[in-house]
């Protein structure tokens, strides 16, 4: 699949949120696109599934299947978790959706109305229709917020066996979800210009300073991601600790 001086904006005298983006990706790639809130990454990946079309530039060679994880599901239908994904199946050509919804334990879940779920289960449902076609791309809008633990350690696995089979792996993640997967590609949107390099490592070990300098850094995260942060930093070997906001 290849992006050819992709351009985009969404109304005429808008300015481009996305700005002669120029890339390849290949059977087999998993790419992390990381950026600012607003640098444009959910707007390049619609350009990727295809709900949005470049303003100028080309998009060509997209696989014919392509599962798309929204980063807010969309849970204002009258359904209930089966019915919705039973009729996914249907448009899907009859896809079995049943071995990932026990893979992405949501067996609890399957009589529950859409409306009702959690933000986190809500997000189960959209990556249960993403992945069950069997996707030749697989868009996913920072699948790690909000999730459990256990899906998120199931993502990594998942994302290498559509990858396994050929199919195309892009993922916005702040979270550094994917980090430590041989290959990963990593993509960032920079005052909208796509750039590409290399995933920065999330385990810096704290040996490598051998100046004894410290410093304590401010970080900002969801609340509920505080106790899996700081019990990473801690056994990465820092001082982590919750302080008040002052404001
Ligand atoms: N439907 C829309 N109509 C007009 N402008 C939009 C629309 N959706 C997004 N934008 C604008 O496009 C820019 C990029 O938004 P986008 O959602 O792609 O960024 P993002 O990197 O995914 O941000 P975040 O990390 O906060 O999710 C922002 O300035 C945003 O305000």
């Amino acid at each position: 699949m290849r992006l050819s001086k992709v351009s985009f904006r969404y109304r005429r005298r808008d300015p481009l949120v996305i700005e002669d983006a120029d890339t390849h990706l290949a059977p087999g790639d998993v790419i992390e696109l990381t950026g600012a809130n607003g640098a444009g990454k959910s707007t390049l990946l619609r350009l990727l599934v295809g709900l949005a079309e470049p303003t100028t530039g080309t998009i060509t060679d997209r696989p014919r299947v392509v599962g798309f994880a929204p980063d807010r599901f969309p849970t204002g239908q009258p359904f209930t978790v089966t019915a919705y994904l039973r009729h996914a199946s249907r448009v899907r050509g009859g896809a079995r959706w049943e071995p990932w919804a026990e893979r992405l334990t949501m067996g609890h879940l399957l009589g529950t109305p859409l409306g009702d779920l959690s933000k986190g289960s809500a997000h189960k449902v959209g990556l249960v229709q993403a992945l069950m076609a069997e996707p030749g791309l697989l868009i996913m809008d920072e699948p790690f917020a909000g999730l459990d633990a256990d899906t998120r350690e199931a993502l990594p696995a998942i994302a290498t066996e559509v990858a396994g089979r050929g199919g195309i792996v892009v993922v916005s993640d702040h979270q550094g979800g994917l980090r430590g997967l041989p290959g990963l590609r990593h993509w960032s949107m920079v005052d909208g210009h796509l750039k590409e390099g290399t995933a920065a490592p999330v385990v810096s070990s704290p040996e490598t300073d051998t100046t004894g300098a410290e410093t304590t850094v401010a970080v900002t995260l969801p609340a509920g991601d505080l106790p899996r942060f700081l019990a990473r930093m801690r056994e990465e070997g820092y001082r982590a600790r919750e302080i008040e906001e002052t404001g």
